[in-house]
């Protein structure tokens, strides 16, 4: 009663259809009772409807293989980064769900980007303990004709004399080289030693042997360490945990509280132009590395640091083996259909001068599409794997043998040149890509020029390699941009949906 007095009294009694629908003012009981039998009939036979509509649907999901894509590149390229996106897409609330194990990645990011100035800051103090770094085997294509400052060729670490502020700085911080040791025991909490779940590998792409103590945490996907981490935080519950984000502030143990406490002293030492001038003349860009964090450590290390969705797009856990993310995804208007992503570890171990790990090769069988990811801004690294290999040149390496395998000639390759954002901060820092690229000669060093001759050097290779004539199909990206990856999956997607119908009305 009140409430269809209270709906009398709405505006929407002035709408002509909310008039035409409502009951006559004279019904009497028996119409009533007729009508909304009526209208109990209509609703079943509705039902019914959207249920055959449903199983419809379910059917023709069934009938339908699932869309199978395989990410490729070397390690680091971002194929890990580009799941993440494929997962914001689909499954944002399982993204966000993994907020604490992703947080503790970032402080564990910070503390080794921390580790590298301060084994920077030792090996400048030391004398003359250094030995000379390996040398590439210079290559006609991507070889500097003069060697230029890089970490390729890096010089022996300069002595450097440290100024009594600064060796009390490098004191007060190295209570982080334990929160470091700390946040490793939390990543691998129950993993026996000789099937870690989460281990520590040697970063072996700085500069000098000084910095090979310096560790990257990695991680055996396939192991559910995930799952064991939540648990573990699941364990701990108390009264200040904050339930929406599963992140207990107050717990004395948590890592966070040891890089709040040294968070003055992290920025002080960051932003000191010794401090820089020292990593220059070590030829250690932090900026172009994983897991780089240290403009934002004010946020990062403060009491109650909940990481952003970009943060946590941006940290850097290094894949081993090969892990499958299953996500329901619609392309355009077509039905949704189920996807299997594979992320695979792209470090190699590279005896001799092998192109690719034939770990790769079981999962080519049927695959809808590969992505493949090559960094731009890496022609001036070396593989962490083997420090005498050129990394763009690996890229270009392994492009090829991806492109001209039997397996793969009828599977759609979509080539992501990646970490464009990277690219251009470099060139703008002053970097000459021709000295690396020799065959660049005296092109414009801008990003807009370089881009384009790699586009060119990746799409002949495709032309020249292929089977038969195929598409390609190439982004300029840089994943850990959400927007902008958003829009090129889509495009993906409706790419690979498309490719893959019409494959199977052509069997
Ligand atoms: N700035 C920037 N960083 C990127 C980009 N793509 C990836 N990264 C960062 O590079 C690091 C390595 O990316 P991952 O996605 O872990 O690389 P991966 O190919 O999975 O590497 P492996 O697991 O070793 O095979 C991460 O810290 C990413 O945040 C990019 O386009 N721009
Ligand atoms: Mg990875």
């Amino acid at each position: 009663m009140v409430t269809s007095r209270v709906r009398r009294s709405m505006p929407d009694d002035d709408d002509p259809l909310t008039r035409a629908m409502a009951p006559p003012p004279d019904e009497t009981p028996s119409d009533r009772e007729a009508r909304l039998q009526a209208e109990q009939e209509a609703k079943k036979r509705s039902d019914a409807i959207d249920e055959e509509i449903n199983q419809q649907r379910l059917a023709e999901k069934k009938e339908q293989p699932p869309v199978k894509v395989l990410l490729l590149g070397q390690s680091e390229s971002g194929k890990t980064t580009t799941i993440k996106n494929f997962q914001l897409i689909s499954q944002p609330k399982a993204f966000r769900a993994e907020l604490p194990l992703w947080r503790a990645i970032i402080q564990l990011n910070v503390t080794r980007s921390v580790r590298i100035i301060l084994d920077a800051m030792s090996a400048a103090q030391a004398t003359g303990s250094s030995t000379s770094l390996a040398s590439a085997s210079p290559l006609s294509d991507y070889s500097p004709t003069s060697r230029p400052s890089s970490p390729l060729y890096a010089p022996e670490p300069h002595k450097f004399p440290l100024t009594p502020e600064l060796m009390k700085l490098k004191m007060r911080l190295s209570p982080l080289m334990q929160v470091e040791e700390a946040l490793m025991r939390r990543l691998s909490p129950s993993s026996p030693p000789e099937s870690p779940s989460t281990h520590l590998s040697p970063v072996t792409n700085l500069p000098h042997p000084h910095f090979q103590r310096t560790k990257e945490v990695s991680v055996y996907s396939s192991l559910g360490w995930k799952g064991a981490f939540v648990k573990l935080m699941a364990g701990i519950t108390r009264n200040s945990m904050d339930s929406s984000q599963g992140i207990d502030f107050d717990d004395p143990s948590d890592p966070g509280v040891i890089l709040h406490n040294c968070s003055e002293d992290m920025i002080k030492l960051w932003n000191d132009r010794d401090v820089r001038r020292l990593l220059e003349k070590q030829n250690l860009r932090l900026e172009d590395m994983s897991g780089f964090y240290l403009d934002s450590l004010e946020r990062i290390t403060a009491r109650k640091y909940v990481p952003t969705n970009e943060d946590i797009v941006k940290a850097r856990l290094k894949t081993i083996g090969v892990t499958e993310h299953r996500f329901i995804l619609k392309a355009g208007n077509m039905l949704s259909r189920d996807w299997r992503v594979f992320d695979v570890g792209g470090a190699r171990n590279l005896r001799g001068r092998r192109t690719f790990s034939a770990a790769w090769a079981p999962y080519f069988d049927d695959m809808s599409a590969i992505i493949f990811l090559a960094p731009l801004n890496c022609f001036d690294q070396t593989l962490a794997e083997d420090n005498t290999v050129n990394r763009l040149e690996d890229s270009i390496l392994l492009w090829r043998s991806i492109v001209k395998h039997p397996l793969l000639k009828n599977t759609e390759l979509i080539l992501f040149l990646n970490k464009c954002d990277l690219l251009k901060a470099k060139l703008e820092s002053g970097v000459q890509f021709a000295q690396w690229v020799v065959s660049y000669g005296d092109r414009p060093n801008d990003f807009e020029s370089i881009s384009g001759y790699m586009k060119k050097k990746f799409g002949m290779i495709h032309k020249q390699l292929s089977d038969h004539p195929r598409t390609f199909y190439c982004h300029f990206t840089s994943v850990t941009d959400l927007t902008s990856t958003f829009q090129i999956l889509e495009n993906v997607k409706d790419l690979i949906i498309r490719q893959s119908l019409n494959n199977s009305h052509l069997v």
